[in-house]
């Protein structure tokens, strides 16, 4: 295997997102999960995203898993690595976009990281530094109410300068608008300076063509799929893609039983939800409960066990803000979600063993939740459902099974129907 481009993502939905995106750009492309032991058989591809749960884990953990990750990209032949982060950059004060960037930067021997979350396909741009999440900035948006890490200043130089050990600068849209040759003299310019990173404005398609090129012969950066893309299309025009057809095929039907997980508490998922509820059964969690040592799984693997043979259901944890910071408040933050999470990756686990095979999940942290659960370790790229969802196919499962790990904020209010009529 001899790479294109290698990617480690932060977490598993954005992991998809990003194979989704390098695979509608013409690589051929993988995700695993986890770093794949050295002897592990894998399909060729152009590209392979690196999926781990580490957004929301001790940096040093994060830090480790992700240098871990690098090596095992590097020795098969990535030139360049992007470490895949959340569109609307998901990070607390301490990182963990930060230390990873460091230390991945260090390993790749790499002056400056350029970094942008933009994504214009799902309405995240960056303008000045500041990133505009639809028509208002980051600090204004839902993310601001975010369970695990509200987001509140948009100014990303001043984010991502509090979670590095080194100065962050700004390439700005002027500079970009001038093209690759200007940017990339723009960052050599900020090496001077001493900076360690710099963040990229980006509000269009073409503006992230621009980077791609611009930093497609570095050895390291920092980026949500805008930059994939980018990369993708310089990689392509340079020869190295396949052109492969975009996810057409995912393969033979795997049949079994349909089933519906949300742990996810956006705003888009709080409507996706409500939404489904004209399409099928639909069971909302009561993490009170749950957390008080009620049976909940068993509660909820009762439901759909009667429901099952007539249908898909939807069990969901989602919840509006308020009822979020109660439970927050009285259970601690962590305690709550890793609560949460857990019940859910073991109703995921409960409804395969009776026969599901077809399984949706809404919320980053609840896919790698419940990934990690069935012991999913690598997935080839279907169709896309929406923006940034792709349909999944296990590979190396005996019995194969189709997945849609949701970003939390992406996709329409008729998600989960559109997700189950693609996954037929
Ligand atoms: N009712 C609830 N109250 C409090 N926390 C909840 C509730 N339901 C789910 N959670 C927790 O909220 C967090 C949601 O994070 P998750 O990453 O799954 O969704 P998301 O952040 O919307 O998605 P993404 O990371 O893709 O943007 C999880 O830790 C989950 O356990
Ligand atoms: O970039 C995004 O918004 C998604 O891929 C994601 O990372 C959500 O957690």
């Amino acid at each position: 295997m001899s790479l294109a481009l290698g990617c480690v993502a932060d977490d598993y939905t954005g992991a998809s997102d990003l194979a989704n995106t390098l695979t509608k750009a013409g690589l051929r492309t993988i995700q695993t999960i986890g770093v794949p032991e050295d002897d592990r058989a894998l399909p060729e591809a152009d590209a392979v995203v690196v999926a781990l749960k580490s957004r929301s884990i001790p940096a040093d953990q994060a830090v480790a898993r992700s240098r871990e990750a690098e090596g095992w990209l590097r020795a098969r032949g990535a030139a360049h690595v992007m470490f895949k982060v959340c569109s609307t950059f998901d990070s607390t004060e301490a990182g963990n976009i930060g230390p990873v960037m460091d230390a991945l930067r260090g390993d790749a021997g790499e002056a400056i990281a350029l970094v942008t979350p933009a994504f214009p396909e799902t309405g995240r741009s960056v303008y000045q530094g500041n990133l505009f999440v639809g028509a208002v900035p980051l600090n204004e948006s839902p993310l601001k109410d975010h369970p695990l890490n509200p987001m509140r200043d948009a100014n990303l130089v001043r984010v991502l300068e509090r979670q590095s050990a080194y100065p962050v600068g700004l390439v700005d849209t002027a500079t970009v608008a001038r093209g690759a040759e200007a940017v990339a003299a723009r960052l050599e310019a900020l090496v001077a300076e001493g900076k360690g990173a710099a963040i990229a404005d980006a509000i269009f398609d073409s503006d992230l063509a621009v980077l791609g090129r611009a930093i497609i012969e570095r050895t390291f950066s920092v980026g949500a799929s805008g930059l994939g893309l980018g990369l993708a299309r310089a990689l392509v025009a340079a020869g190295r893609g396949t052109r492969d057809a975009a996810g057409a095929a995912i393969g033979e039907p795997v049949g079994g039983s349909a089933a519906c997980l949300a742990g996810s508490c956006s705003q888009a998922t709080l409507q996706q939800v409500g939404a489904a509820e004209a399409l099928m059964p639909v069971l909302r969690l009561d993490p009170a409960r749950l957390l008080a040592g009620a049976d909940v799984v068993g509660e909820a693997l009762a439901f759909a066990e009667e429901r099952l043979p007539s249908g898909p259901v939807l069990i969901a944890s989602s919840a509006p803000p308020e009822a979020v910071r109660a439970l927050q408040a009285a259970h601690g933050v962590d305690a709550a979600g890793h609560a949460i999470e857990a019940a859910l990756a073991a109703i995921a686990e409960g409804l395969v063993a009776r026969g599901v095979r077809r399984l949706v999940v809404a919320g980053g942290e609840t896919s790698g939740a419940v990934v990690d659960r069935l012991g999913l370790t690598a997935f080839l790229l279907g169709p896309e459902i929406a923006a940034g969802v792709p349909v999944l196919r296990t590979a190396g499962r005996p019995e194969p099974m189709l997945l849609a790990l949701k970003s939390g904020n992406f996709g329409g209010p008729d998600f989960f129907g559109r997700a189950l009529d693609m996954m037929a």
